[in-house]
């Protein structure tokens, strides 16, 4: 019997997990009169922390593994998922959930940062299965397709979101090592029949350690290998730090350690390391004796810097404050708690954060709050020139305009954790010199390396079915869209001219008469696409993984003043389909604004345009024509509340995100009663409809009532449910209307 079709809602972390709380409930409402079934399952941070311990847990305290379940479903032309965003946890925003879930009782383990028994080893593992990006990977089994919906660009266009200006003189500038990187030392083959590969060092004596003993590929996947090495990764840091200080600017540097869980982190130490040279040459030692290592940031120093004799930890402090005076500015990612770039490797992410400062005319935040030039740091040249190009173009041109400019959809290979994505299970610091190969099963070397001490090298695998998918899904936008589709390839990088082959073979599988399709490097990619934008043209860049993160981000900021606007749709390559919410994150800073003051600015425009197509596959699933009316309904009033400006402010006195979900539902009620493909669902929503209406300035006033206090949810990470529901549902009149329908 084949399983009963339902809409999947994720609970996840920070603002959306907060404004499901109030939006849920109107979903779940307004479904149960069409016959659609809604589910949710837990894939919070803090759920998967539970799930992965439930040895150590009372019964009534266990979750079970709900994102395994959810990573079997999207494999089944059943599924259908919403994905709101999630936390990807660096280190310290792990340790962080863990305390908070044992204050609260749940008696998990510590986290071990340097495991050295088997049953900390064996902790450690679990802990490494919830770290970092360890949800989208598994839900992925499509590729993307994300865009700023028509209604999404006609608003900003009658009402552009303010871009900073851009100065010719700009000194705003990405640094990149452009050798003896990922980039450059890239190498990369096809594999031609099923096997399994195995990953081995071989040390200056001959001695042989296998790093990866089973890796099994397909035929047709792309294998890639390359090294980060180290000493130039070094050099290359301290000399960014001088320049930064040389030039007077801000220093800044830009990383995905939260994808790429592995090799980021250690970046991101080593960039510790070379703006704090004196610290680790005096106290290295000691800071690694104690645990204090600089990959989890200077944060992460800081906080555990008691565990040093008085002494020491007083010299350390001060060393460090002798850096922060002798180096150049830092970037800050908040300058009233002195919170800088390097404090945690999960603040400042590239793909959101590079955008917003070239919204910002080119300029960061410096320790004094004020706003000036920076030099991005951005280490591996593989993506870096895309800024570079973009920083150029605004120099030479000004700002960008969203009131004319055009757009840039993407088209991204994401299935089966394509490239980049799927390196960290084969990502090692290399410890003694000799080579690294990756091995087939006849013993042939198929790629390898010579390392040094320090080098990072990773392998990624890319499978041949998401590829073949991906070409399919660009000559599908592009048909549907009219606009060019541009493959971001580059001829000169080993894994792009391998799959460069692979295009060239499978486009002429379609019917791409009358089509515009170019294969161009990121930079005349970049160029190409941005002299079409201030034209007001659009251009679909179909892109691999990382660009597909970047570039999600990128435009969208620029062009609709952010990115959880966007529509992302993942058709899963078995026939379901996965709805991700907007292209952002889980802003952690709103949750601070809602605590602080009751006021939740998070935008879930998002989840209202993923819940269109999810309600339009549920009427295919499940044979419920009722679904598609009430998605052609949501998709409707969407268009009106957008229209209408019903977007949370930015600031108190304004309606927020709650107030946001009331008038969804009242514009959705209206569009249900007006209606007349399905007379039972007009007749149940024709009094919903005038009691919102009636009601809405009541319904208003109770919600701004709250406003201006603090909120009480009870926990960060995992909020107590009852708090988190009255903050989020303060409204009885609301609450009364949505009632009548259950
Ligand atoms: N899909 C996913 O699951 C993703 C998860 N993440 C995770 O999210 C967390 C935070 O990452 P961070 O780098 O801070 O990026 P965020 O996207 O969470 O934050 C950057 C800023 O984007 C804006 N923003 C994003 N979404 C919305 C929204 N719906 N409504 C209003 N504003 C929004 C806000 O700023 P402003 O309005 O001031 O511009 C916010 O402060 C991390 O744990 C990260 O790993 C990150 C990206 C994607
Ligand atoms: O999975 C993550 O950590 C972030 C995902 C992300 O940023 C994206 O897909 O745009
Ligand atoms: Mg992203």
């Amino acid at each position: 019997m084949r399983p009963v079709p339902k809409i999947i809602y994720t609970l996840t972390d920070e603002a959306p997990m907060l404004a499901t709380h109030s939006l849920l409930p109107i979903v779940e409402a307004y479904a149960a009169p069409a016959g659609v079934e809604v589910e949710t399952r837990d894939i919070s941070l803090a759920g998967r922390v539970i799930a992965v311990f439930p040895d150590y847990l009372t019964e009534d305290q266990r979750i079970g593994d709900h994102l395994a379940e959810l990573g079997e479903l999207a494999k089944t032309p059943e599924a259908n998922i919403i994905k709101l965003p999630n936390i990807s946890a660096s280190v310290p925003q792990l340790k962080a959930a863990v305390a908070e879930l044992q204050a609260q009782g749940y008696a998990l383990p510590d986290y071990p940062d340097e495991p050295r028994t088997d049953a900390e080893r064996e902790i450690r593992a679990r802990y490494d299965r919830v770290k970092g990006s360890a949800v989208n990977p598994v839900l992925r089994e499509g590729n993307s397709d994300r865009r700023a919906p028509a209604s999404v660009k006609a608003y900003a266009r009658t009402n552009p979101h303010r871009m900073g200006e851009w100065s010719a003189e700009s000194k705003t500038a990405v640094a990149t090592m452009g050798a003896d990187d990922f980039r450059s030392n890239e190498k990369s083959v096809i594999i031609e029949a099923e096997d399994t590969l195995r990953i081995e060092h071989v040390a200056a004596d001959g001695q042989v350690t296998t790093l990866k003993d089973s890796l099994p590929v397909q035929a047709g996947e792309v294998i890639d290998a390359t090294v980060m090495r180290a000493e130039a990764l070094s050099a290359f840091l301290t000399e960014q730090v001088a320049r930064a200080k040389r030039e007077n600017i801000l220093f800044s540097l830009h990383m995905k350690a939260t994808m790429m869980k592995v090799a980021d982190p250690i970046i991101f130490g080593h960039a510790v390391r070379a703006f704090f040279p004196d610290v680790f040459a005096q106290f290295g030692e000691q800071l690694q004796a104690a645990g204090l290592e600089p990959d989890n940031g200077l944060g992460g120093i800081l906080s555990g810097i008691d565990a040093l004799e008085p002494s020491t930890r007083d010299a350390v402090k001060e060393a460090i404050d002798a850096g922060l005076a002798d180096g150049p500015r830092m970037y800050m990612v908040d300058d009233r708690k002195g919170i800088t770039n390097l404090h945690v490797p999960s603040d400042v992410i590239v793909d959101a954060s590079m955008p917003a400062l070239i919204r910002n005319g080119g300029k960061g935040w410096g320790p004094s709050g004020e706003e000036d030039d920076t030099l991005a740091v951005i280490p591996d040249s593989s993506y870096a020139g895309v800024y570079q190009a973009v920083i150029e173009d605004c120099r030479a041109h000004g700002a960008l305009d969203p009131t004319t400019m055009g757009s840039v959809p993407n088209v991204g290979l994401m299935a089966q954790k394509a490239e980049e994505y799927g390196s960290h299970d084969k990502t090692f610091e290399i410890e003694t010199a000799g080579t690294v190969r990756i091995v087939d099963s006849s013993g042939a070397t198929l790629i390898e390396h010579e390392v040094a001490p320090g080098d990072i090298w990773r392998a990624c695998q890319t499978k041949d079915v998401p590829i073949r998918d991906w070409v399919k899904l660009a000559v599908t936008r592009a048909r549907a869209s009219g606009a060019p589709a541009v493959f971001w390839l580059d001829r000169e990088r080993a894994h792009d001219a391998n799959l460069i082959t692979k295009v060239e073979a499978y486009l002429p599988e379609h019917d791409t008469e009358g089509l515009e399709i170019k294969i161009l490097n990121p930079v005349e990619a970049t160029t190409y696409s941005l002299e079409r934008l201030r034209r007001g043209e659009d251009t679909i860049s179909v892109t691999g993984n990382v660009l597909r993160d970047y570039l999600t981000d990128l435009f969208p900021i620029l062009e609709v003043g952010t990115s959880a606007k966007m529509l992302s749709i993942v058709p899963l390559i078995n026939g379901g389909g996965l709805f991700e919410t907007g292209a952002g994150g889980s802003a952690p800073k709103h949750v601070q604004q809602l605590v602080a003051e009751n006021y939740l600015r998070w935008d879930s425009l998002g989840e209202f345009f993923a819940l269109v197509p999810s309600l339009e596959k549920y009427a295919e699933q499940a044979s419920t024509p009722k679904a598609a009316v009430l998605a052609g309904a949501l998709d409707r009033a969407t268009a009106t509340f957008l229209m209408e400006n019903r977007s949370p402010g930015r600031k108190l006195g304004t309606i927020d995100n709650r107030g946001s979900h009331f008038y969804l539902a009242m514009y959705w009620a209206q569009e249900l009663a007006q209606q007349t493909e399905d007379a039972d669902l007009a007749a149940v929503f024709a009094p919903v409809a005038e009691q919102l209406t009636e009601k809405e300035e009541t319904i208003v006033a109770e919600l701004e009532a709250v406003q201006g206090q603090p909120a009480d949810i009870g926990g960060y990470f995992r909020p107590d449910a009852a708090k988190a529901t009255a903050v989020m549902r303060p409204s009885a009149t609301l609450n009364a209307v949505l009632e009548t329908l259950s």
